[in-house]
């Protein structure tokens, strides 16, 4: 039997085995199997992934789809010396179970579990840190630099897709990786689907090139028939390439964005067709140059419900897997009485805009978008450009509402500096998500947004308690205050209890005879009146002092704080540049002479419920007290 041959009854004894992660050393064994081990590894892999994240939340839909195109990435490079950059990096679960960690993954999202992101800290084969939109192609662009200069023949892969292809950064990492003879390869993951449907005219213009299947089937022809021809030393190679270049140019007369920035453009093929995969990615990795690798899947493949209905499953809680049905509804959060709110605004005034980048249903805006159509504005995964779009309409005169998450605000940082404040223009913001967020943990917790607004200039903040207070905010930012507002909540239900829950716009002063005044803004009030009531029954009586509007520091607060002998401030937020940080200078400035100190977060806060974060950062009601008891006795620290 010749090599051929026995390589050939191999694999077919091997395609008879069957085989399960569990017995595979990976991803090295992934390499050795054949197309039907491979196909029944995609179906275990699937069914992992909805019985897992039907019991611990997650992003199902986006993973799902990627299945396929994880297991022929593992096949076709050597991770983890080929580096595998996961953009966003919330698909990259089956990457997780091909990287041997089958085992953890029920701790799926949960304290001191698995993140639901690459972490580096986690394996070796989680090439960079992710959670954000649209970094993987500089990312790629920075690993194949350095590779080459250290004369390493390795690929750096970007996985992206269609949605986070509307970020920005994407095309400052093009124009730079299109220009260098790396080992640079991005695949492009287009499911026609951000977390809603993909918008803009960068989703128009992917849509009018993914159906060209005659496109890549003539191409992977020319590259054989190319590939195949026996090397008869460079000269030739060099002839071959050149004519590869003028083959395709002239078969495919019709380049596309891609070409035109210098990566080979090479698809679309279908990404849930192991074969088609494999050949194409080993064509890009001929290239050795820019490549650039469209690939067509189905966001949600193989689970019903996450098909029929993929927005829905890109980030779902607990469900039942049989209907597809999450464990607990929520009718009313946050985020939806500020975007029901805004909308009944928004049908009385047609000044008012609302925009968001990419997150029409996290947001709330979803009610605006169905009765102001033509003045809501998905303007796609794009912060930046959301913000100095809202001071442009501003300056002409309408009335911007942006929507986004406290994290995802912090890429328009200078864009809140430079393009709205510093001309003064009368933009609003609901920040999302602020405070600390749970199972996605660090990339997406909301504790930056008060150290960073409040270091502009002329910009207010507002921290409302409860729905009612949000919809007061809301109508006072848009109608009383002026230059950059925020108003910032948290995810989540509104928790406060009735006899706590008097709109304030200022601030709540709750008297009841201490000496020692605790002082707090937003949701983790609800954890210091419990702490308060716990204090009292050890006989420690302490008042309380909630701010709803945070910044500019209220005179009134500072005064009230001069009444007593000691302040304590409890802040979700970051300690350096928060508000308790900065009471603690006026305090200072003002002559107080009762003590004062402060508890807030410190570093980067890891995945875990909410409740537990909390906890850990010293801000549930039984720390709080513990804190309080500690001052008491003269040793907090
Ligand atoms: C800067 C930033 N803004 C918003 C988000 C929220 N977000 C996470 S995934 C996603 C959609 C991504 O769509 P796509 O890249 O096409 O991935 P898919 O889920 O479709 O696979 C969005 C908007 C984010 N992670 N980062
Ligand atoms: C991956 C990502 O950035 C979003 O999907 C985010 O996880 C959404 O968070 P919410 O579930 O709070 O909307
Ligand atoms: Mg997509």
């Amino acid at each position: 039997m010749d090599k051929l041959k026995k390589m050939e009854s191999k694999k077919i004894m091997e395609a008879q085995e069957s085989v399960h992660l569990a017995d595979l050393h990976l991803p090295e064994d992934l390499r050795d199997l054949s197309y039907t081990q491979c196909r029944q590894l995609c179906c275990e892999i699937r069914t992992t992934l909805v019985n897992t994240v039907s019991k611990t939340g997650g992003h199902l839909a986006s993973n799902l789809g990627v299945v396929e195109l994880t297991m022929a990435l593992h096949r076709c490079f050597h991770s983890p010396e080929d580096k595998i950059v996961w953009d966003v990096g919330h698909q990259s679960y089956t990457h997780k179970l091909l990287t041997g960690r089958l085992d953890r993954f029920p701790t799926l999202r949960q304290e001191n579990g698995i993140s639901g992101f690459p972490k580096p800290s986690e394996s070796e084969h989680d090439a960079f840190v992710s959670g954000h939109s649209s970094t993987s192609i500089s990312v790629a662009c920075g690993m194949a630099a350095s590779m080459r200069l250290n004369q390493q023949d390795h690929y750096a892969v970007a996985v992206i897709g269609d949605g986070a292809m509307t970020g920005g950064m994407v095309y400052e990492g093009l124009n730079n990786g299109g220009k260098v003879p790396d080992n640079l390869i991005v695949i492009l993951n287009d499911n026609h689907m951000s977390i809603s449907k993909n918008v803009g005219a960068l989703a128009k213009y992917l849509a009018s090139i993914r159906g060209k299947e005659g496109y890549v089937k003539t191409k992977w022809a020319v590259e054989r028939t190319l590939d195949k021809t026996p090397v008869l030393g460079k000269p030739l190679a060099k002839v071959l390439k050149t004519s590869k270049d003028t083959l395709r140019n002239t078969l495919y007369h019709q380049s596309t964005l891609f070409d035109n920035l210098g990566f080979v453009y090479l698809g679309p093929v279908n990404g849930h067709n192991l074969e088609e995969l494999e050949e194409v990615l080993q064509v890009a990795k001929s290239y050795h140059r820019p490549v650039l690798v469209h690939v067509n899947t189905v966001k949600g493949k193989g689970y019903m419900p996450a098909e029929k209905n993929p927005g829905e499953y890109h980030g779902i809680s607990k469900f039942d897997v049989m209907t597809g049905n999450p464990e607990v509804s929520v009718d009313t959060c946050f985020s939806t009485v500020f975007g029901q709110e805004l909308a009944r605004l928004g049908r009385e005034d047609q000044r008012i805009c609302a925009i968001t980048a990419a997150m029409k249903y996290g947001t709330g805006l979803q009610f605006f978008a169905s009765e102001c159509r033509d003045r809501f504005f998905d303007v796609g995964i794009a912060e930046q450009h959301a913000v100095t779009f809202a001071a442009s309409l501003a300056s002409m005169g309408h009335l911007p509402v942006f929507a986004v998450y406290s994290s995802f605000l912090q890429r328009a940082y200078d864009q809140l500096l430079h393009d709205v404040a510093i001309s003064n223009l009368h933009v609003v913001l609901g920040i999302d998500r602020a405070g600390i967020v749970g199972e996605d943990g660090e990339t997406h917790q909301g504790l930056f947004d008060v150290s960073l607004v409040s270091s502009i200039p002329n910009s207010t903040i507002y921290a409302p308690l409860c729905y009612e207070e949000l919809r007061t905010c809301l109508k006072k930012a848009l109608y009383e205050d002026k230059g950059l507002v925020c108003i910032r909540y948290p995810r989540g239900v509104d928790q406060s209890e009735p006899a706590f829950r008097e709109p304030s716009l200022t601030l709540s002063h709750y008297r009841k005879g201490g000496r020692i005044l605790l002082v707090t803004y937003g949701r983790i009030f609800n954890e210091m009146v419990r702490a308060q009531v716990a204090l009292a029954a050890e006989g420690i009586c302490c008042d309380m002092l909630r701010l709803t509007r945070i910044f500019p520091l209220l005179p009134q607060a500072v005064a009230a704080m001069q009444e007593y002998d000691q302040v304590i401030f409890f802040e979700e937020g970051v300690k350096t540049g928060g508000i308790a940080s900065q009471v603690g200078d006026a305090l200072l400035e003002s002559g107080f002479r009762g003590r004062y100190s402060s508890v807030a977060v410190q570093g980067f806060v890891k995945q875990a419920s909410v409740a537990g974060s909390l906890e850990h950062a010293g801000l549930s009601a039984s720390k709080m007290s513990d804190y309080v008891k500690g001052a008491v006795h003269g040793h907090a620290t």
